[in-house]
């Protein structure tokens, strides 16, 4: 296995029954990386993400976590953390003695269950719930905390284990906007340590955040799978706003520019003197070199919705309509 690779999958396939959960799937995920794991409801993430975390064996396929290959055993890989379907917390137990018996189970001595201990693994917890945002609450009963703060807590708790490989499932549910700053700080930091961190998450706004890499799923089949910027440059025709210095002539040239079509912005839309225009990136780019030797200043181009969100709509929701297809991954032009 490739030393720079923390997961090598190929050809995983996971059944419940008559459901096909996965169906073939290869995944490579970079060491260093936060790698996104996106796709519709029911369209396999967390069976793939309990996979990697040794809650259930593959049927068929090889996977290969941290240069190991996994075996049949049910048993977390040496070096990964994470939680799928929600970290599984004590709701009795304060967020500090949650982590101090965590530690304790993983052999440290845990001596902080009820204190503030600042050295050993006693440190180590003040210093994750630090690192999450809940000091303040360290010494609340979890069984009051809201989603977001035990998102946060089950972060701190895997935090502990020191994970070269990091697995989460939707860690971004129900976090505020201070919560997702410390979720983000910690895993892009997490990250440049060179921690894998694969997760999943329905918001486009924070894959495109966090992620330098997605897999995008349908109906248990790897549609996409690389870099987040190649998204973009897919051969695809996407929908942009475009504000120059001269509305008028930035209609003409786009109206004389192969491959670009004027939208029509709706019914009622205000008029920002901004063009809505459908191209792909190609005659985009000639489109924005005209405007330039015209003289006509660009000042905003910017996808109508995102590149992830575009790719993730075109690649998904035909099979979702269709289903069962052949498997077409686009994602594998590597
Ligand atoms: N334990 C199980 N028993 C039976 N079917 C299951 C089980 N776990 C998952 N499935 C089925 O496998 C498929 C994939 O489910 P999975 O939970 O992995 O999807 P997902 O992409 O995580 O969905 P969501 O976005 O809704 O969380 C679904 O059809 C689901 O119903």
């Amino acid at each position: 296995m490739d030393a720079r690779l923390a997961v090598r999958a190929r050809g995983i396939t996971k059944c419940f029954g008559d459901v096909v959960a996965l169906d073939g799937v290869d995944l490579e995920v970079t060491r260093g990386r936060i790698h996104g794991l996106v796709g519709p409801n029911g369209a396999g993430k967390t069976t793939l993400l309990g996979l990697l975390l040794g809650l259930a064996v593959a049927d068929r396929g090889a996977l290969e976590i941290l240069g190991t290959p996994v075996g049949r055993a049910l048993s977390a890989p040496e070096g990964v953390a994470g939680f799928v379907d929600g970290p599984g917390l004590y709701p009795s137990l304060t967020a500090r003695q949650n982590l101090a018996a965590l530690a304790a189970l993983r052999g440290g001595s845990g001596s902080s269950g009820g204190g503030s201990g600042k050295t050993g693994k006693g440190g180590d917890v003040v210093d994750a719930l630090d690192q999450v945002g809940l000091s303040d609450v360290a010494d609340d009963r979890v069984g009051g905390f809201s989603l977001g703060m035990r998102q946060r807590l089950g972060l701190a708790a895997a935090l502990l284990a020191r994970p070269r490989l990091l697995v989460l499932d939707e860690p971004a549910n129900g976090l505020d906007p201070a919560g997702k700053r410390h979720v983000h700080g910690v895993l892009h930091r997490l990250a440049a340590e060179g921690t894998a961190v694969v997760l999943s998450s329905h918001r486009m706004d924070d894959l495109e955040a966090l992620c330098s890499e997605v897999t995008i799923l349908a109906t248990g089949r790897v549609v996409f799978s690389g870099p987040l910027h190649r998204l973009a440059t897919e051969d695809r025709e996407l929908d942009y706003r475009l504000l120059t210095s001269d509305p008028a002539a930035a209609r003409r040239t786009a109206a004389a520019t192969a491959g670009v079509r004027l939208l029509d912005p709706g019914p009622g839309a205000p008029d920002t003197g901004r063009l809505v225009l459908r191209a792909r990136v190609p005659a985009l780019d000639a489109l924005v070199s005209r405007l330039v030797l015209d003289g006509v200043a660009v000042r905003e181009l910017a996808p109508v919705v995102s590149p992830l969100e575009a790719a993730f709509l075109a690649l998904t929701e035909p099979r979702q309509q269709s289903q069962p297809q052949p498997q077409q991954p686009e994602g594998s032009r590597r």
